[in-house]
């Protein structure tokens, strides 16, 4: 099942005809609809020369609570898009983690986060400013450095940084993407990764326990008291800003060709980029469309969804 919801009607509109040739060509017994034509050098050429206005990269948010698969939802779609391989330097779709913007803790906050005392999971933990300041450089075309997070000494790394190069395509994934509303109006298309809580419970344990260096007592009570409780106030609340729910994540193979294609028609059709002004500091969508389907998006009629 893919579930669409209908504020942002050009990824609506693309994704229902995608459906419904789909559709056509399975009973036509069509093979290979969804075989997705990678990348090519050639293919890269065309961009620079297809009349695009302007460099500015499209923005996708990646919402969805912690081990829902964001990250691994981003991975796949880099993948189908044929960039995973890359330089840094030559990679048209780039992803982001709202990880390496957890603010820097004070002392006392410190000592409470090596206990699992500190909640991580409230949109306080985070450095909003600085997430928002960083998506308008990019969306500005700029190179930014963002920072890898380091889950053992809970703070951003020091010495380890990504330089993210201007891009078409820029994904930032994390659980509250979508809380911060100057965040999250940026973004030209938004997915919330939909997977159920005991599926997310199931793979954070060995997660937290292999990569991030804690135990098994300080993973159960952090998600007890902080993560299961923020969840449900901070990040389910946002899954009805999506453009698009995708269930069961990664494992979701017809969502994520859809999303795929969606991405590829906007970065090789000839059609205006979705560029974004910047005035007074202030990012604001340029096509009528886009400023269409930001009124509709702030008037909240975002609760009709479509599913199939
Ligand atoms: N579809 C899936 N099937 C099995 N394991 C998965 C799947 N998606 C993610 N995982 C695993 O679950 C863990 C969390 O996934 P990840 O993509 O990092 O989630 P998030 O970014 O939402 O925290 C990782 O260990 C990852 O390998
Ligand atoms: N020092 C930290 C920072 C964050 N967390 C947890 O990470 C989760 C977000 O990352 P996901 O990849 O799971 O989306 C969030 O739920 C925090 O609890 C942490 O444990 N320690």
């Amino acid at each position: 099942m893919v579930i669409i919801n209908t504020t942002n009607e050009s990824v609506m509109s693309t994704l229902l005809l995608r459906c419904r040739v789909a559709a056509h060509c399975a009973s036509k017994s069509v093979r290979n609809f969804y075989t997705f034509k990678k990348m090519t050098d050639k293919t890269l050429d065309y961009t620079t020369t297809n009349g695009l206005e302007s460099k500015t990269p499209f923005l996708i948010g990646v919402a969805g609570g912690t081990a829902s698969g964001k990250s691994t939802v981003c991975q796949r779609i880099v993948e189908k898009l044929g960039q995973q391989h890359k330089e840094q330097t030559e990679r048209r779709v780039v992803c982001i983690s709202q990880d390496s913007f957890y603010r820097t803790l004070s002392p006392s906050e410190r000592l409470r986060a090596e206990r699992g005392q500190f909640n991580f999971d409230h949109p306080d933990a985070f450095d909003d400013k600085k997430l928002l300041a960083t998506l308008k450089d990019i969306l500005l075309g700029k190179k930014v450095e963002v920072p890898e997070y380091d889950y053992i000494a809970n703070s951003i790394s020091t010495n380890r940084s990504h330089t993210i190069y201007p891009a078409d395509v820029v994904l930032i994934e994390g659980i509250l993407v979508f809380y911060f509303p100057e965040v999250r109006d940026l973004f030209h298309m938004k997915l919330f990764v939909d997977t159920d809580s005991d599926t997310r419970l199931a793979r954070r344990v060995p997660r937290d326990i292999m990569e991030r260096g804690r135990d098994l007592e300080q993973v159960l009570n952090q998600y007890m008291n902080f993560v299961k409780p923020a969840f449900e106030e901070f990040c389910l609340p946002t899954k009805k800003f999506a453009d698009v729910i995708i269930p069961r994540g990664a494992d979701n193979f017809v969502a994520i060709d859809l999303i795929v294609h969606h991405i590829w028609d906007i970065m090789y059709k000839k059609r205006p980029a979705p560029t974004i002004k910047v005035t007074n500091g202030t990012c604001k969508p340029h096509s009528e469309a886009d400023e269409a389907a930001s009124a509709r998006r702030l008037s909240g009629s975002s609760e009709d969804t479509l599913s199939r």
